[in-house]
């Protein structure tokens, strides 16, 4: 039988919350063993009908007493998290993928302490069809994403350029640029984009437009790919999270199906 491996969470919110208590429920191969919350309180009340109670612990020591460390918090706290899990040689799962794009030295990092950076499709899909793609010639990635435009309140590329969201009346495109711009001005909102480049052609070939769209009530992200073996173009319409609307529901539910791949004996996709 496959061994067990424990997992610690960083940040109790619209994903942490989801997928600790759907680890609580049991899943074969995985243990919540450790949770790190910034409102304790808040964080105590959440646990209290958990079925075994995680430890919880301050950010940087989840990676003293989980196997894997997954990352579900602001991207202002994510290189702690990181380093921390990293260092220890863990296998980090991250969500704010959006922030390793400037810190690659972060795989550098990996590669001398034996840890893995297992990046979950999160929000996204199709992540298998284009790394199977990078592995042949592609001449063009792109991601259109469309988000209501309360899904997009906040970014501090709107605020630099002092654009408001609150009268927008029909479809307005904020954002044209590579997914390492738009990772940079858009840190809550575009992960999917950062995910895209690291499984394809890289976060300076792959070209990001970002809407702010009223006609939508779901987060809508439409990857183009084109290459010599394959041509793809795949949609998604994520339901918003009740606790936070820049976050689809699917994504702690991605992001299980991406832990249990990392135990179990039957693995579908690449
Ligand atoms: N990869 C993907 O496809 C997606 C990634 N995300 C990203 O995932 C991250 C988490 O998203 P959500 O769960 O929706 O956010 P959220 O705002 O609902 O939850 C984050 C949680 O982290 C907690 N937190 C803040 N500072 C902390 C600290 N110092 N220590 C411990 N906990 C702390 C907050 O109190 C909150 O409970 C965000 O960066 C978001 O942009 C979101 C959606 C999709
Ligand atoms: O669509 C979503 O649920 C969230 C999203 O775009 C992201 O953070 O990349």
């Amino acid at each position: 039988m496959a061994k067990e491996l424990t997992v610690g969470i960083a940040g109790l919110g619209a994903i942490g919350l989801h997928l600790a208590r759907a680890l609580d429920q049991g899943v074969e191969g995985l243990k919540l063993v450790a949770v790190s919350a910034k409102d304790q309180a808040k964080a105590t009340a959440n646990l209290a009908g958990f079925r075994a109670k995680p430890a919880l612990v301050p950010l940087a020591e989840l990676a003293a007493l989980a196997d894997i460390v997954v990352e579900a918090a602001p991207a202002a706290v994510f290189e702690e998290v990181a380093t921390a899990a990293i260092t220890r040689g863990r296998i980090f799962v991250p969500s704010s993928v959006g922030a390793l794009l400037p810190r690659m030295q972060l795989v550098d990092l990996a590669r001398k302490t034996g840890a893995r950076i297992v990046v979950p499709t999160g929000a996204l899909l199709g992540l298998d069809a284009v790394r199977a793609a990078a592995e042949g010639t592609v001449s063009t990635v792109t991601i259109e994403t469309r988000k209501p435009p309360g899904g997009l309140a906040g970014a501090p590329y709107l605020e630099i350029n002092k654009v408001d969201l609150t009268a927008v009346d029909k479809p307005l495109l904020v954002f044209k640029g590579n997914a390492f711009d738009a990772a940079q001005g858009f840190p809550a909102n575009v992960n999917v984009a950062a995910a895209l480049a690291l499984a394809g052609i890289g976060p300076e070939r792959t070209m990001v437009e970002i809407w702010a769209d009223p006609t939508v009530t779901r987060n809508t992200h439409t990857i183009r790919v084109e290459a010599d073996e394959v041509r793809l173009t795949m949609t998604i319409e994520n339901v918003p999270s009740l606790e936070n609307p820049r976050t689809g529901k699917i994504t702690p539910l991605s992001i299980l199906a991406c832990l249990r791949g990392l135990t179990s004996t039957l693995k579908v996709g690449s």
